[in-house]
């Protein structure tokens, strides 16, 4: 399946994403990375792999329908099947998400539907929980809220930062979003009619 990722700067999960593709089991072609900042980390990341990569600036566009227009068309012109999230940061209008229902993945650093929005992990070490993690789920218009295909549980520690806590997390997002993109790729999981999640026969 043709996957493509959207960014806005490192692209660690960009990375996973990556690595994961380069084994010949994969379901999975990366063939296209687009960010909507210039000169971030992660479109370095896909040119050393070489992988296309446009730049498409929402600071450009009057509008954020004729911004996700366009993300849109890019994505048609490299007839990418699958969408990744990948620490994209700018909320998709109804009309992109509903044109691409059930093929838009997002991974979100914590265990939703706990600490929805920006900084979760902050609220994570700020509510006191003694188990947080990471979710990939598929995109609703709804912000965070979508089916969830995969989470993976991360201890936090008394001795917790938000930065020690933000890298645990993010070593398990590197493990989970590569998972999810292989189950939904080889079809093992889809999204149904109702919107929930759809497990096929061997799970
Ligand atoms: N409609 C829809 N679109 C999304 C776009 C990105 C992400 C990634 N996670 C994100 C979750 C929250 C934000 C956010 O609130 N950013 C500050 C406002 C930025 C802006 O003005 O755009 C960004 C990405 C998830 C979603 C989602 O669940 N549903």
């Amino acid at each position: 399946r043709r996957v493509g990722v959207l960014i806005s700067g490192t692209g660690t999960n960009l990375q996973a994403l990556m690595d994961q593709t380069s084994s010949p089991s994969s379901s999975a072609e990366i063939v296209l990375v687009i960010s909507n900042r210039p000169g971030v980390q992660g479109l370095k990341r896909a040119s050393l792999a070489g992988i296309q990569t446009r730049v498409v600036d929402h600071k450009l566009y009057g509008s954020r329908a004729e911004f996700d227009a366009t993300i849109d068309r890019v994505l048609e012109e490299f007839k990418v099947e699958l969408v990744c999230l990948a620490g994209f940061m700018r909320i998709l209008t109804g009309m992109f998400v509903k044109k691409w229902n059930g093929k838009l993945l997002n991974i979100h650093p914590s265990l939703l539907p706990s600490f929805k929005g920006v900084n979760a992990q902050k609220q994570a070490l700020q509510s006191g929980v003694r188990v947080s993690g990471c979710t990939v789920h598929f995109v609703a218009e709804e912000v965070d809220a979508g089916a969830i295909i995969v989470q993976e549980a991360v201890e936090v520690l008394s001795s917790d930062t938000e930065e020690s806590l933000c890298e645990r997390i993010r070593a398990a997002e590197h493990r989970a979003f590569p998972v999810a993109m292989e189950l939904v790729c080889s079809g093992s999981v889809r999204l149904g009619e109702d919107g929930r999640i759809v497990w096929g026969k061997n799970y």
